[in-house]
Order: C-alpha cells, then sequence, then structure tokens
C-alpha cells in the first residue's frame, strides 16, 4: 500500500491542463488564465479625487479664511478641461478627474459655500484626497499573470484592466457514477426497505465544480457488470475525468475498476494507507482518467478533498498545490495515537481551536456536515495533549 504522499505524486504526475480558450470576461469567473492579463489603461487613468469636495490650490489655504471663485465643475465620466488658477477652485466629485492647476482637494464638509464662492475658514489637515493616475496599475502592466483562479477579487482586476475577454484553461469534463443496488434517487428511498439515499454523488459534484470541473453527468449504476460496462465505456468518451463512487473494496459486488477492465484499464494506484479512504485508486482508460472513492459517504468526501481536489485544480490549470493549503492549528480535544494508517480526522473549530467530532465513522453523514476542518495525523504518531500544534486543512 502507497502513503498518502505518493499517492500525490501519482497525482501530480497526471494533473496537467487539458486545453486553452477564449471567453468573455463576464462569464470568466471560476476559471484559470492560461495567459497574462495586459492592462488597457492605467488606473485610475488620471489623477482623481478621492471624496467630493473642491479641488483647491494648497498655496491659497496659507492664509485663512480663504475665499475661492468656483470655475468649473469635474464629475467622474464628464471632466472639466479648465485649469484653477490662484483664489479659485472647481467643484470635484469622488472619482472625477482633479483639474490642471488644483493640487489637493477639500472635502465639502470643511467648506462653506456662498453662491460663487466656496470658503474654508479652518485648515482641513494634511490629507490632500487625490488618487495619483497610475497609483493601482499602469497602462501595459501585467495586472494578473498566467495560473491566477478567477475569483471573486481577480475578476475585478481583470475587468479593470478593460479586457473584454481573456485566455484560460477549459475546464476538465468530470462524469460521476455511483454504484451500489442499494442506491435510490434522494426522496424515494423511505418507500424501499434495505434502500438508501444515493448521497455521495452530490457531494463529490458540489466538490469538482468548487475546483473548477464542468460535471457533465451523475449517473447511478445497480451492480450489474454488463450494465456498468456500457456505462464506464460511454462516461471515457464524453468525460476527461469518471469518478465512480462506491465498489472500491473486495465485496463479491465491488465492479468499480471491473467495469473499465474492456476499456483497457491502466490502474495507476490502488489503496492508500490513509484512513479513512483507503480503497481509493486512481487509473487512465481510453483518454479518460479515473477515480475511484469510496463509497462510505466520509470516505468518499474525504478522499475526494484530498486527492480529486489537487488532481482537478492541475487539470484545470492550478497547481496541485493550490488544493492543499496546510496549515497549523491547535487542538481544542486531546488525540490519541495513531495507528498504521495516515489519519484525517474530522474537526470542527470552536473558537480560535480545532475540536474532534466525536462521531468519526467513514459512513458518517450528519457528522460530516459538522466539519469544518480535518486534522492530519502522521501513522504511528503519538498521542497528543489537548493545546498542541496540529496541522490542518479546510474540509
Ligand atoms: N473485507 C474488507 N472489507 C472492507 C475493506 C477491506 O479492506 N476489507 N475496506 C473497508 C473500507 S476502509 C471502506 S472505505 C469500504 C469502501 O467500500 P466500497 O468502496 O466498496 O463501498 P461500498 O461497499 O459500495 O459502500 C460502502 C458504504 O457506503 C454506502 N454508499 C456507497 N455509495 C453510496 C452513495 N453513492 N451514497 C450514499 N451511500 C453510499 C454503502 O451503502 C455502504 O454502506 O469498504 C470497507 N470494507
Ligand atoms: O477507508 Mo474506510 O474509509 O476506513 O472506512
Amino acid at each position: 500500500m502507497i502513503s498518502f504522499d505518493e499517492a500525490l505524486a501519482h497525482v501530480r504526475a497526471v494533473a496537467q491542463p487539458l486545453g486553452k480558450e477564449v471567453v468573455a470576461v463576464s462569464e470568466a469567473a471560476g476559471r484559470v488564465l492560461a495567459a497574462p492579463v495586459i492592462a488597457r489603461i492605467s488606473s485610475p487613468r488620471s489623477d482623481v479625487s478621492a471624496m467630493d469636495g473642491y479641488a483647491v490650490r494648497e498655496a491659497d489655504l496659507a492664509a485663512l479664511p480663504a475665499q475661492l471663485g468656483v470655475v468649473g465643475e469635474s464629475f467622474a465620466g464628464s471632466s472639466w478641461d479648465g485649469t484653477v488658477g490662484s483664489g479659485q477652485c472647481a467643484r470635484v466629485f469622488t472619482g472625477a478627474p482633479v483639474p490642471a492647476g488644483a493640487d489637493r482637494v477639500v472635502i465639502q464638509e470643511d467648506v462653506r459655500r456662498e453662491d460663487d464662492v466656496a470658503i474654508v475658514e479652518r485648515h482641513p489637515g494634511n490629507a490632500r484626497h487625490i488618487r495619483k493616475q497610475g497609483g493601482d496599475f499602469e497602462q501595459g502592466d501585467e495586472v494578473l499573470p498566467a495560473g491566477r483562479l478567477l475569483d471573486k477579487r481577480a475578476i475585478v482586476a481583470a475587468a479593470a484592466a478593460d479586457a473584454a475577454i481573456v485566455e484560460v484553461f477549459t475546464r476538465p469534463r468530470v462524469h460521476i457514477l455511483s454504484t451500489g443496488d442499494e442506491l435510490a434517487e434522494p426522496g424515494t428511498a423511505a418507500e424501499t426497505p434495505d434502500a438508501i439515499p444515493e448521497s455521495v454523488s452530490l457531494g463529490v459534484a458540489a466538490l469538482a465544480a468548487e475546483w473548477g470541473a464542468e460535471v457533465v453527468g451523475r449517473t447511478r449504476l445497480r451492480d450489474d457488470l454488463r450494465a456498468m460496462e456500457v456505462a464506464a465505456a460511454q462516461a471515457i468518451v464524453d468525460a476527461d475525468l469518471v469518478v465512480v463512487t462506491g465498489g472500491a473494496s473486495v465485496g463479491e459486488k465491488d465492479f468499480a475498476k471491473t467495469m473499465f477492465e474492456p476499456a483497457a484499464l491502466d490502474v495507476i494506484f490502488a489503496k492508500v494507507s490513509i484512513k479513512p479512504g483507503k480503497p481509493v485508486w486512481l487509473g487512465r482508460a481510453g483518454n479518460a482518467l479515473v477515480m475511484g472513492l469510496p463509497g462510505n459517504p466520509t470516505s468518499a468526501l474525504v478522499t475526494g478533498r484530498l486527492l480529486l481536489a489537487p488532481l482537478l485544480a492541475g487539470l484545470a490549470g492550478q497547481e496541485v498545490a493550490d488544493a492543499l493549503h496546510w496549515r497549523s492549528a491547535r487542538l481544542g480535544s486531546p488525540l490519541d495515537a495513531c495507528g498504521a494508517r495516515e489519519t484525517f480526522h474530522r474537526a470542527q473549530w470552536i473558537g480560535d481551536s480545532v475540536e474532534l467530532l466525536r462521531f468519526q465513522d467513514s459512513g458518517a453523514q450528519k457528522a460530516l456536515a459538522e466539519a469544518d476542518v480535518l486534522i492530519r495525523q502522521s501513522a504511528h504518531s503519538s498521542a497528543l495533549p489537548l493545546g498542541s500544534e496540529v496541522t490542518i486543512l479546510d474540509f
């Protein structure tokens, strides 16, 4: 059995971007840049006011009160092209270009207006309230590098660079096959003895979308090998990555790998020394990758988080490491010594420490919803008292 780090090395080796395409910036949120975004304009485009008020000359504030003639008005979107001379000022609003001649803005709360005269009675302080031209970025600057995920913050920067289109990596197409005679569509299990709601594929689909995939299919299969082979043959044509849930272990009807044998499944790894999720596997069939997750819901979501998320990150153009930001936290409950498998405990933030959930069963579903983080504990490591520092991953 291989270790988690060895499994991750296999994932890294196959997690290469699939292709590139050009999309409208308005459709690009959640995608990964395949080329940098270069600014077509500077931001701000010129020196602009940071406040609503009056553009004045600092020298005119040397003797107070200052009485300044209002000679123009500059708005964001329609500037005034005049010049503020000595003893003059111009009305300006937030985001409006500061007229020539002026070197500071006095906020309107510090100005008394009498007809066409603005009166400044007390010195308004040192803040000039002017955003310098190019203070954020200059025309021609690289605003975002290739490889950057266009999250809610980066998409603002891309649009601010005046990009109508961006080059992004194609999204991996994922088909999820869930296996098991006991599985029923949620909402129909109660009527049939021994049936259970098929829950796992919904979580895997949500995880896949979160990591940049396009979920092209979600199919529930009975443990009928012939029908499973047909579904497998179709899925590897329609998708870049097929995720199979369940049937990963050694049961008589565990056909998750067998169903891909007519498609010449090449197994990259099978079984990883982790708890939960030991039966997780990865292979290739035709042009598609195939990842098998254990059927136990907590095992499926933990292995999905640990191995599927990094695989998808890489296929979608990010780094595998982007999906695994390990950090440290304090234990809010003691941890027993670890067994032979590296363990990923489900835990919850309580204040500023992480507490183990009481129910650690790999079949857990309600407790799964309560797990904020995974605590990583090395195989054979000793027990840890409350307050110890541990390595965690957002779940
Ligand atoms: N003799 C052994 N038995 C088992 C071993 C082993 O090494 N030797 N490994 C155990 C471990 S660890 C795990 S994890 C499970 C994984 O088994 P499978 O991947 O074959 O999963 P199934 O048997 O199909 O299902 C397990 C469990 O999960 C429920 N399930 C399955 N799919 C779904 C779904 N889509 N939605 C909701 N629930 C699902 C299923 O009903 C079972 O209760 O094997 C151990 N056994
Ligand atoms: O790996 Mo299984 O998930 O321990 O039950």
